[in-house]
């Protein structure tokens, strides 16, 4: 049992990067939005509004910020490879979620059950396996549901807190 425990702090430490630059965007109220206002070839906006440079960049700040500081404390460079890594694919899965949303006629901010609790994990952990880390297998996938649990919450929290404009 304490290995498994041991297991799934560990991994909570390694997604805390990807979750802070996730997370650290919404205090952004407005921005450039990365896909400059224009439209794909259906028509639609390619990413929306609700994407900019501005929280592209606070949230690789923010998430290699935290990787540093676990770096630091656990002195294991691991955490800032797979953590910078996570930071970027989460931004990068969120973009591409969101993406996803236009093509399929969905306005900025419309819910998109599961696509939005998972979109940024999913980035994460593509990078971060593409960069060679191997979680086991198990704890993985409690960590999944843990995090669609803390993602619903937190944006219930940034809802009630007046950072988003809806509570998902
Ligand atoms: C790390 C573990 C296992 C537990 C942490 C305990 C916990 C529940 C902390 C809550 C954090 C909190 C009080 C947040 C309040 C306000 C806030 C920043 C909410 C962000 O919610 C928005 C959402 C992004 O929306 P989108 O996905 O639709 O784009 O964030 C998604 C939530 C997560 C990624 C999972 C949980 C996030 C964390 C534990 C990290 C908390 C992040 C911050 C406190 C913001 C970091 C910002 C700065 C300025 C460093
Ligand atoms: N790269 C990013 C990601 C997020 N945000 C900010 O964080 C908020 C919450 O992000 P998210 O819920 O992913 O965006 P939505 O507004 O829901 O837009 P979408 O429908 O495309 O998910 C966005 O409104 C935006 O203000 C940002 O500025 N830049
Ligand atoms: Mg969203």
């Amino acid at each position: 049992m304490g290995e498994l425990l041991d297991e799934l702090l560990q991994i909570a430490l390694m997604y805390l990067p990807a979750m802070v630059s996730n997370a650290s965007p919404v205090f952004l109220k407005r921005g450039t939005p990365i896909d400059f206002g224009r439209n794909f070839v259906d028509g639609k906006r390619i990413l929306g509004d609700g994407k900019t440079w501005e929280g592209f960049l606070l949230g690789m700040w923010f998430g290699i910020t935290v990787a540093t500081s676990l770096w630091v404390g656990t002195e294991d460079f691991r955490y800032f490879l797979y953590g910078s890594m996570g930071s970027l694919g989460a931004l990068l899965g969120d973009m591409f979620f969101s993406f996803i949303k236009r093509r399929i006629g969905l306005p900025r901010g419309a819910p998109f059950p599961l696509g939005d609790q998972l979109d940024f994990f999913l980035g994460a952990t593509a990078l971060m396996v593409a960069s060679g880390w191997r979680p086991q297998a198990f704890p993985w996938l409690v960590m999944a549901f843990v995090i669609v649990m803390l993602h619903v919450m937190t944006n219930r929290i940034a809802y009630w807190l007046g950072l988003k404009d809806v509570p998902w």
